[in-house]
């Protein structure tokens, strides 16, 4: 009877190069099963030592840690300890690190120390990291672990012999028990640090900044903190540009009044197309501020470092930082938000990101929000520099997420049950912004967002000034009461009027299902129609709203767009991205529920409020 050979297992942190060493170091001589009982993929393979002795290599997957987050790590780990069934333990260990990512993974390096088994420390894609300009002294390492580590590229084979050698001379020996740090995460840093010899001015900023940027609890609140501002610019940087676009399409207006006689045509030019049209574009300027911070953001590399401090949250709500892009997208609008899910493999993790993506405030809902609060929300310093409409906005986009976040764990108990995976993400080095990026991508906004009003929103606003503008009213009757969009609005109402909502909301809760924004141009068209005389037209919409609805109906309007899933492009998306009707269909029902459940308890709230 022959001795089994010695096993040694392949083991680090997900892409630090293990696959790509195990292939150098076995060639050909692999073999690919299953582990029994989990689908979990067991590959193995031979290599010879310098003296000929045989050992049987094993790949393990990719682990954070000897607490496992998925099945994958839950086999390393049973691996290394000796519990997973149809394996035997380990005789000795290759521990692959990633040079440039040298403290994040030698905290899983640390954990395996307890183990007790000889090990091999394999610093990998040194290349990659002396192209970062990197210099890590691989003595130093060896010596503060107390084990060989040898420098490796395993795609081009570098250090693969020199690795086979340190093996063959750790293989039998036994490993000196290492007391565990107090923390792992300060003595990876430690020794990181100990063991660098040299690194490019950018790469030391980039750790000083991750310091506090992504600190478990400074970096939350700076995260916070940025948001918050991000919201105040829009209303602050904001009134001056959009006081000019609100003169000029004024002016246009009156220049068209003055020239045509009073009829149909006019109407339809002054009433439809530049009230309706003209008071969605000036929330322009309000979009673009919103996107110059989004675009710098991501320019400086500070996104991706959100979607890391995210990840934590959006985990205990059973979604994966994966989810965290689709879901920073549909920030500008759901449907490249849905569409940009397809990167995430776990169907379940995808599904439940595709039916909270709508939560998620787009920008479609800004002049909406806008409107409400700048005819209903004075404009105050709630403490020097602190405006309370940037308060408010920074709140409604804030209820969106928890929105979301407390959907996604609902659908995660419900339909959406099963395990969620882990992602973790190579965060850049920071840079300043390129500013053509920056500028390009501002541009493709405005771009987009005029086609949107010179397409579907136009439309749409024509068809309501039509349906708006007749039948003509009678002597003492109200235009906007009897016209055939006044009649459907009725019986809307009927439905809403037990949440706080009016004649106007209910008037332009239908056209908005075909872009959010229309709510806005709906109501500026039938103001315009309805405007019983001059100095009711030399009024501003905000004004307007402020005189004639209570401010608990105004509340209720806002919550209700917080959640309601008011936009066919994305049902139309939804249904094309889940193959069918049963989700979109889910989606409409429980977003609706959602928001009318909002809704109501908003305005309830306010009216006990006394407000
Ligand atoms: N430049 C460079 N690239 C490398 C090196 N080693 C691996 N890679 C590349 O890094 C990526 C990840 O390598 P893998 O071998 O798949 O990593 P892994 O650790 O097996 O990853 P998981 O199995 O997902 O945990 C691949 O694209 C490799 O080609 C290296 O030394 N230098
Ligand atoms: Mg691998």
């Amino acid at each position: 009877m022959t001795l089994p050979v010695p096993l040694v297992a392949v083991v680090g942190n997900p892409n630090a190069g293990k696959s790509a060493l195990f292939n150098a170091l076995t060639g050909a001589r692999q073999k690919v099963g299953n582990y029994p009982g989990v689908t979990v993929e067991r590959k193995s393979g031979k290599l010879l030592l310098g003296d000929g002795r045989p050992v049987e290599l094993v790949d393990l997957p990719g682990a954070y840690g000897l607490d496992p987050s998925s099945p994958d790590e839950a086999v390393t780990r049973d691996v290394l300890t000796g519990a997973q069934l149809g394996e035997r333990k380990p005789d000795a260990l290759i521990v692959v690190l990633d040079a440039s990512n040298l403290d994040n993974h030698l905290r899983f390096t640390l954990e395996l120390r307890s183990l007790d088994l000889p090990m091999v420390v394999a610093l990998n894609m040194v290349d990659m990291a002396a192209r970062d300009g990197l210099v890590i002294d691989p003595a130093a390492l060896s010596a503060e672990l107390g084990v060989p580590v040898i420098e490796t590229v395993a795609v081009r084979r570098r250090g693969i012999e020199a690795l086979r050698e340190a093996l063959g001379a750790r293989l039998g020996t036994t490993a000196t028990p290492v007391p565990q740090p107090e923390s792992l995460a300060r003595e990876a840093r430690r020794i990181a640090a100990a063991a660098v010899l040299s690194e490019a001015p950018v790469r030391r900023w980039t750790h000083r900044l991750d310091r506090w940027l992504l600190h478990p609890l400074v970096g939350p609140l700076i995260l916070a903190l940025v948001m918050f501002t991000m919201f105040q610019a829009v209303f602050a940087w904001s009134e001056t540009p959009v006081g000019w676009l609100e003169s000029g399409i004024g002016a246009l207006g009156a220049a068209i009044t003055e020239r045509l006689p009073d009829g149909v045509l006019r109407s339809l030019l002054v009433d439809g197309i530049i009230g309706g049209v003209g008071a969605v574009i000036v929330f322009l300027p309000q979009i673009l501020i919103l996107f110059l911070f989004i675009l710098a953001l991501e320019g400086t590399g500070y996104m991706v470092r959100a979607a890391f401090l995210m990840d934590r949250l959006m985990s205990r709500a059973g979604l994966s930082g994966r989810s965290f892009i689709p879901l920073l997208s549909s920030f500008a609008c759901a449907v490249p938000g849905i569409m940009a899910t397809r990167t995430i493999d776990n169907e379940k993790d995808r599904l439940t990101t595709i039916l909270v993506a709508p939560l998620m405030t787009c920008s479609a809902r800004l002049p909406v929000y806008t409107l409400v609060i700048a005819a209903f929300i004075p404009n105050r310093q709630v403490v020097p520099g602190v405006g309370l409409q940037g308060l408010v906005m920074f709140a409604l986009y804030l209820a969106g997420i928890v929105g979301a976040l407390g959907a996604a764990l609902m659908l995660r108990r419900t339909v959406a049950r099963g395990a969620s995976s882990f992602f973790m993400m190579e965060l850049p080095k920071y840079q300043l912004p390129a500013l053509k990026d920056v500028a390009l991508g501002l541009w493709q906004r405005a771009v987009i967002f005029l086609k949107r009003a010179g397409g579907i929103i136009l439309v749409t606003t024509v068809v309501l000034w039509a349906l708006a503008s007749f039948p003509k009213a009678g002597p003492g009757e109200q235009q906007s009461e009897v016209s055939i969009a006044g009649r459907i609005a009725s019986g809307i109402e009927v439905v809403v009027r037990p949440i706080g909502f009016n004649h106007d909301i209910a008037l332009a809760l239908l056209p908005s299902m075909a872009a959010r924004e229309v709510a806005v141009s709906a109501i500026a068209t039938v103001y315009a129609i309805d405007q019983a005389d001059e100095a009711q037209a030399q009024q501003s919409l905000a004004e307007r709203l402020g005189k004639n609805w209570p401010l608990p109906t105004a509340l209720a309007f806002l919550a209700w767009f917080v959640f309601a899933p008011q936009c066919v492009s994305t049902i139309a998306v939804t249904r094309r991205e889940t193959n069918g009707w049963k989700w979109p269909a889910f989606m409409v029902g429980y977003l609706f529920a959602l928001a009318y459940i909002a809704a109501g308890a908003t305005y309830w709230t306010a009216v006990a409020l006394g407000l």
